[in-house]
């Protein structure tokens, strides 16, 4: 059997601006633009291999081990727009294997949680059209590869790229300007850890697509997000970055992240993503604050009650001073601290907060927290040898 076989892993991106809104729900374009910063893929990644040859008789995808349909909308636009830029290749050079013609079998792998608001689709769209983007030897940039992805989900488009990300939103109808840029690599403002905390929720309350639409259709105060708020917030959280300007970023990511969650609410009917365990890791981010009457973490919420805590790596022992107090129960420290790193979080803790101080915190929070994540700013989707595919049968090893 004639194969060709390609491999990447690629990113989660946790957005500090957030994408809420479509003005074209067939190709994403956004109501407004986002930035986001990439994560490690050391801890949170999407590894995907695809195969073509003509042999293969059929499109197919395997995801964690089971055949899922390729059938959505998202990814046939994903793969008719990949195989467009391949032909163009195989017109310019008839040498070419003609791969444009031939099915793909795609394979992947999420090393975390699917469909559990911590953003596997936007690694899993990434991953998938640059595995093939690879496979096809395509020479486009990754700019212009992103529009690709955020046809299969928006925030996608911004996992093509490592460190700090921006999605311009972009005017044209076609999406032609609606792409992913770097703001700046990881190694310009390398310091940047996330804290995770994963918490308990039976399901999603609204899937992002249909809450999205619903809030466009219906919330008053989102014209006033996208028109008067992300604007400004966009050009300054920019700045913040290219400035390492962490006092600055790390409000605006707040802020942003609460007035996302604002139009939720101005919804009609509502949409309720955070819960009472969210709403209380707020209030305990505000209190660290407060505490060392400095910005030592913030906070920012996807479509769920997931927190991401985004803090700088000098800071870290002042953090975990309060949340290895209040989480140690929960699993996620064991792999990236030592027992005497751990234990002196808690003499810290110990000595530095009074007990007038410790009856104001919340003892009871981590019962609603399953796990906690430790990660840090990572780099975009990377070539592997690593392969999922059985290169004699082009199935599933
Ligand atoms: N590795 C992958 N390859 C291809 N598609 C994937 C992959 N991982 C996830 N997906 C697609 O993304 C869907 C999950 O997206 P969904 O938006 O429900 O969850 P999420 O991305 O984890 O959460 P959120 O968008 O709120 O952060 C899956 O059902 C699948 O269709
Ligand atoms: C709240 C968000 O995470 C929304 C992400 O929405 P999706 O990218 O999952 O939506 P679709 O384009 O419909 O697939 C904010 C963000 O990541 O910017």
């Amino acid at each position: 059997m004639t194969l060709f076989v390609a491999s990447t892993t690629a990113p989660v991106n946790i957005a500090t601006l957030k994408y809420w809104g479509k003005r074209d729900k067939t190709l994403n374009l956004p109501t407004n633009s986002s930035i986001s910063v990439t994560l490690s893929q050391e801890d949170l990644r999407t590894l995907t291999s695809v195969c073509t040859g003509p042999e293969i008789t059929e499109d197919k995808l395997w995801l964690n081990g089971s055949e899922e349909s390729l059938k959505s909308e998202r990814t046939q636009n994903c793969l008719a727009d990949l195989r467009k830029l391949r032909m163009k290749l195989e017109d310019e050079d008839s040498n070419l294997p003609k791969m444009s013609k031939w099915n793909v079998v795609i394979v992947s792998e999420n090393n975390f949680p699917t469909a559990a608001g911590l953003a596997s689709s936007a690694a899993g769209f990434a991953a998938l059209v640059m595995a093939i983007a690879k496979l096809y030897e395509l020479p486009d940039s990754l700019s212009e590869i992103s529009k690709i992805a955020r046809k299969g989900s928006g925030s996608a488009c911004r996992s093509l790229l490592g460190g700090y990300v921006a999605w311009e939103m972009g005017e044209k109808a076609d999406g032609s300007d609606s792409k992913a840029v770097q703001i700046a690599p990881m190694e310009h403002w390398p310091n940047m850890k996330a804290a995770i905390l994963v918490v308990s929720a039976s399901k999603k309350d609204t899937p992002s697509t249909s809450g999205m639409q619903l809030t466009v259709g219906t919330s008053d105060l989102f014209q006033h997000r996208i028109k008067d708020v992300v604007p400004h917030r966009f050009v300054e959280m920019k700045q913040a970055v290219l400035e390492k300007d962490w006092p600055t970023f790390a409000e605006l990511t707040m802020k942003d992240s609460n007035s996302f969650h604002a139009t939720c609410l101005d919804s009609f009917p509502p949409i309720f993503y955070m819960n009472d365990v969210s709403k209380g890791i707020i209030k305990l981010c505000h209190f660290i604050n407060a505490f060392y009457n400095e910005t030592i973490v913030a906070y920012t919420f996807d479509a769920g009650p997931n927190a991401v805590l985004y803090y700088l790596e000098e800071n870290e022992s002042k953090l975990f001073a309060f949340i290895y107090e209040l989480f140690a129960e929960v699993p996620g420290w064991d792999s990236k601290f030592s027992k005497d790193e751990l234990t002196q979080f808690l003499s810290d803790f110990d000595s530095k907060i009074s007990n007038q101080l410790k009856v104001e915190l919340d003892k009871e929070l981590y019962k609603g927290v399953t796990k906690v994540i430790l990660t840090h700013i990572g780099p975009g989707p990377q070539s592997t040898d690593e392969c999922l595919i059985d290169t004699k049968t082009g199935l599933p090893k």
